[in-house]
């Protein structure tokens, strides 16, 4: 599948074909990824991941809001904001940030090394600032067009939560909450998500607009992992 711009809409069947083909550029068959479902990541390379990716959780809840603050239809707000509180929680000790931060502790980093960044490096802030940026700046359609890389995440999820379990015992196991969180949470999201973008995106020029937002999300994750690998290489 191409990203040249066809002439004539696809049809919702043949776009979401198009979305789907993105499966390629996911991060899970990044080489880092790669190696940590094969159980050869080192405990510094996992606390590594899992710190700099903190900053990813972070900052998912804020381009939630850019999105909300966007988005004229009451019907998509009102779904959408689920999101937010799913990662912020309600009330302190609550949601997927915190989780995050005990799936951290559960690794053997304290929760003060996470929340202060002193191990994020330029490359990861750099992918997350410019997703971010990206849901600030664009249509909001295109905005959530960047959110459906989830459409591939629960298997990635669901492979994660195995190995980490056969691999990392170490890691404490109530520490993997919140990638069973994820299973359940990414679907939905992904479901309601797609159907916002198949329903408005019904001319060649707004599909293609959408695949390219995928396809700058698959760069932002990959851009993410290459920085991580980097930092903490074999
Ligand atoms: O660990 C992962 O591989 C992974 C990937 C993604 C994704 O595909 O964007 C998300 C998450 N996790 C995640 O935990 C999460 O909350 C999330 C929200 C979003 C989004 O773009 O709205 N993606 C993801």
């Amino acid at each position: 599948m191409t990203t040249t711009m066809r002439t004539t809409a696809a049809t919702t069947d043949e776009f979401v074909a198009m979305l789907r083909a993105h499966s390629r550029r996911y991060h899970d068959q990044h080489p880092f990824h790669v190696r940590m479902n094969a159980g050869r990541l080192s405990r510094e390379q996992v606390r590594g991941w899992i710190a700099n990716r903190f900053y990813y959780q972070e900052n998912i809840p804020r381009k939630d809001a850019a999105i909300l603050s966007r988005c004229p239809d009451l019907e998509v707000r009102r779904r959408w904001i689920r999101r937010i509180v799913d990662h912020d929680g309600r009330h302190a000790g609550e949601g997927g940030i915190e989780a995050w931060l005990r799936l951290g502790e559960a690794a053997g980093l304290t929760r003060e090394e996470v929340q202060d960044h002193r191990h994020l490096v330029p490359g990861v802030r750099f992918a997350v600032d410019a997703y971010v940026h990206f849901t600030m700046t664009r249509p909001w359609v295109e905005a959530i067009a960047s959110s459906l890389t989830e459409l591939f995440a629960p298997d990635l999820m669901a492979e994660r939560l195995a190995a980490f379990e056969r691999w990392y015992p170490w890691i404490a196991p109530e520490g993997l909450a919140y990638f069973r969180a994820r299973l359940e949470q990414a679907p939905r999201d992904c479901e309601h998500a797609l159907e916002v973008v198949t329903a408005h995106c019904r001319s060649a020029e707004s599909q293609a607009r959408a695949v390219e937002a995928l396809s700058f999300k698959c760069d932002v994750l990959w851009s993410l992992m290459d920085a991580i690998d980097r930092t903490y290489p074999e």
